[in-house]
Formats: C-alpha cells, structure tokens, sequence
C-alpha cells in the first residue's frame, strides 16, 4: 500500500516541544497540558490576547528542526518500509512558512536519513495527494478534491471526540501491516 503519514502530531511531536517553551517563556497564562488539549491547533486553547505569544513560539528559528520524535515513530515507518509498503510523509507548512519548511527537511534528514527527504510531499492541500491510507491528527481536513486515500486518525487528546478510526505507534501493525 501507499500510506501517507503526516508529520507534526504524528512523527514529530509538536506538542510537547510547545508545551515546554511555553513553560519556559515565563508566562502568566500556564503551558495547557496535553490531555487537554480540546483543537488541533494550540492556539484555540490559549486567551486571544496571547495568540501573538503562542505564534512567536512555533514561528521562531529551531523551533520545528528540534521536535522531538513521538515514541514509536520513527520505528514505525521504518517497519513499514520493511513490510514492503510504499511511505510517504504528507505535511502541510505553516503559513508563515519561512523556517518551518526548510527545518522539516532537516528534521526527516536527521531522524530518517538523507535518502527519507526524497519521500516528503509538501502541499496545504492534502485531498490532490494520491494514496491508500493518511495517517493524520488532523481530525478535519479539507481540500480541493475528494480524496482517493482513507484516513487513519493518529489519535491525540484534541482529536477523541471523534468515532473514527485511529492508531498510535503502539499499535500500528494491528491497523496498517495488514
Ligand atoms: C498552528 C499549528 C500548526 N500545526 C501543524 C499542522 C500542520 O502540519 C502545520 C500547518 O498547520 P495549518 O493548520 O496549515 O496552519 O502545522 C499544529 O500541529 N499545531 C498548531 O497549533
Ligand atoms: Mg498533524
């Protein structure tokens, strides 16, 4: 199969690298704890007199290049490659795009290797990407056409009010190596 897998929430984890510069900015407004997160995006979680704050955090340089993995990640795809499966990584830049597009090719060099960044596919419109399968934590996403993929939701706090199905890297071989 051709399984697309998304990058921020899914490979690297975005959320707790927010979480602790959020901390360590010194603000009044306290760091939102992961298992309460309510929206994909951090913003909508934080007052909006501080969304200004929030942006400077995921906008400033080194930001996307250091995420760390999330657990499982990077062992996952690797097996799905062994499994014989075409991988993709399908991941949409910030609109302010200036550091985080370079920096996500540098965090798949470093994580995945050289040969890995040939398997990025970059685009704010997911729904034109063919494929069988997108693992993504984005619970609603929209595009120009309808999509050819199925999604697999990766399952985060902000994304399980939704009856879909879902998988972590603990148990991606259960939902996709079949
Ligand atoms: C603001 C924000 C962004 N992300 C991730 C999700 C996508 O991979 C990119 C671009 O997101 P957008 O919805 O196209 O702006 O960044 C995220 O995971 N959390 C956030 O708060
Ligand atoms: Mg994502």
């Amino acid at each position: 199969m051709l399984i697309l897998i998304d990058q921020d929430g899914v490979l690297a984890d975005f959320e707790r690298a927010f979480h602790a510069a959020w901390q360590q900015a010194g603000h009044d407004f306290p760091a939102v704890a992961l298992e309460c997160r309510t929206s994909l995006h951090v913003r909508d979680d934080y007052p909006e007199a501080l969304y200004g704050a929030v942006e400077a955090i995921y906008t400033a340089p080194g930001f996307y290049r250091e995420l760390p993995p999330i657990a499982g990640a990077l062992e996952g795809v690797r097996g799905l490659l062994e499994a014989g499966h075409d991988v993709r990584i399908c991941t949409a830049p910030l609109n302010q795009y200036r550091n985080c597009v370079t920096e996500k090719f540098e965090w798949v060099e470093r994580h995945l290797g050289a040969d890995f960044v040939d398997r990025i596919i970059l685009t704010k419109d997911k729904t034109v990407v063919h494929g069988d399968i997108l693992v993504d934590d984005n619970p609603d996403i929209r595009g120009s056409r309808r999509p050819d993929w199925r999604q697999v939701l990766f399952d985060q706090p902000y994304n399980r009010q939704l009856d879909m199905p879902r998988m972590s890297w603990a148990s991606w071989r259960e939902t996709l190596a079949g």
